[in-house]
Parts: C-alpha cells; sequence; structure tokens
C-alpha cells in the first residue's frame, strides 16, 4: 500500500486554487440523501456542500445496492469551526505527548483535523458519511464516525487490520461507490471523502484545486459565500 500523505504536508499546501465559484447547496433539499443532524448548527452550514460534490455523492447513491443508504454527516465548516477543532485536537496532543516539537503536534493533528488553511471542509468540498440500511440504521463501519487515532487505536484509518470483516466489507462497499463517482478518501478516515479541494488535487494528479476556502453569511433560505 503507499505511503499515507497528511493533510500537512507542504505538497497540499503547494497546490493552487483555481476558484471555480460554483455554489453551495443544500444537501438536504435534494431529497435521496439520509441527512444526519448531529452536526447541526444555527445556520445549518453543515448541510451545505458546492454542488459537483453532492452531484457526485448522489451517483455514488445510485451506485449502492438498494438496501443499502449514504448517510451524510457533515459537509460545509466554517473556518472558524475548523481552527476550534485543529487547536483541540492539537492541545490533546501536546498533553499527551509534551516532548513533541511543534512542527510534530501540527503533523500529527493533520491525522485528524485539517489545518485551517487548507481545509476541504471549509472549501464545501468535503464530507464525513457512513452507510446505514433502509430503515436508515447505521452499518457497522469498524469505528464510531470521528473516532480519533488514539480512541480507536488507529481502526479510523480507512485499510485498518483491527477490524471485523463485516465492517471492512461495508468499508470497501463505501469506498468503491465514492471512488467510482469520483471522490478522494483520506485514509486516516473512512468517513472523510472530498472532490475538488486541493488534497483531491494531489491525489488525481490535477494541476490546481477549483474549489477554495469560504466563509458564509445565511441569506434568506440560503448562503451567501465570500473569500
Ligand atoms: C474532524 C474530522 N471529522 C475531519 O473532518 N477531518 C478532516 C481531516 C478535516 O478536518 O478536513
Ligand atoms: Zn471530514
Amino acid at each position: 500500500m503507499s505511503e499515507i500523505v497528511l493533510m500537512s504536508d507542504p505538497k497540499v499546501a503547494a497546490i493552487p486554487v483555481a476558484e471555480c465559484g460554483e455554489r453551495l447547496v443544500d444537501v438536504r433539499a435534494a431529497g435521496s440523501l439520509l441527512v444526519d443532524a448531529r452536526k447541526q448548527d444555527p445556520a445549518d452550514a453543515y448541510a451545505y456542500l458546492r454542488e459537483g460534490v453532492l452531484e457526485r455523492l448522489l451517483k455514488a447513491q445510485a451506485a449502492l445496492p438498494q438496501d443499502v443508504r449514504l448517510l451524510f454527516v457533515e459537509g460545509y465548516r466554517p473556518p472558524a469551526l475548523q481552527r476550534e477543532y485543529f487547536e483541540e485536537y492539537a492541545s490533546q496532543l501536546r498533553a499527551i505527548h509534551p516532548e513533541w516539537s511543534a512542527r510534530q503536534v501540527h503533523s500529527a493533528a493533520s491525522r485528524y483535523v485539517s489545518p485551517p488553511d487548507i481545509a476541504p471542509h471549509s472549501a464545501g468540498a468535503a464530507v464525513d458519511l457512513t452507510l446505514a440500511d433502509a430503515g436508515g440504521r447505521e452499518l457497522d463501519l469498524g469505528t464510531r464516525m470521528n473516532a480519533d487515532p488514539e480512541e480507536s487505536e488507529g481502526a479510523c484509518y480507512t485499510h485498518a487490520a483491527n477490524i471485523s470483516e463485516e465492517a471492512r466489507a461495508n468499508r470497501r462497499l463505501l469506498g468503491s461507490a465514492l471512488a467510482a463517482a469520483g471522490l478522494v478518501n483520506y485514509p486516516t478516515e473512512w468517513w472523510h471523502w472530498s472532490f475538488g479541494d486541493r488534497y483531491w488535487a494531489l491525489v488525481t494528479g490535477k494541476s490546481a484545486a477549483c474549489y477554495g476556502p469560504k466563509e458564509i453569511t445565511p441569506l434568506g433560505q440560503g448562503l451567501v459565500m465570500s473569500d
């Protein structure tokens, strides 16, 4: 298996963004995806994604067996929230490993949360999702979603060996549908997939990302994006 490129790798930040300006859309309006409210925020920003990412999720949903559904948990994440997540996990790591340098902490933190400057969720390009049965019950993917590497003893890594055969099969099913639709996985998190961001561009050999980080402002029934 090829070596994992972490989000903190300078190769990711070196990818330029040629912003295409595509809008963020509410995935709940598409109607055919299961959407879980565990990450709901007052502006419902969590439910938004770039239009091209949603199109690809719908394609992946259509490729799954009839009794299996994608369960969407989190899409867009405001830059301030991304910073909060990153800092929170970095301080946990500092407490566990007081001997680590700032560089080591930054790199280890990026196994689980992207550095805010390159964050795919803040570009509306990434989605955290899992599988559910026809009744909406989550399937066994080996760990809870958002289990960090310490808590899960590494089982959050997509190709971890310390999960059951059933969980491995479910990860394969999720992965084959999403990869066929054009999304790429962050290999330290089985639930994190993206399209159009810098990480996606690096993995797929594109010269630039098409979606860069955005701030959003709620307006009427929607969201307005700005740099
Ligand atoms: C925090 C976790 N749900 C997540 O989204 N991690 C990725 C790497 C990110 O922050 O982009
Ligand atoms: Zn994610």
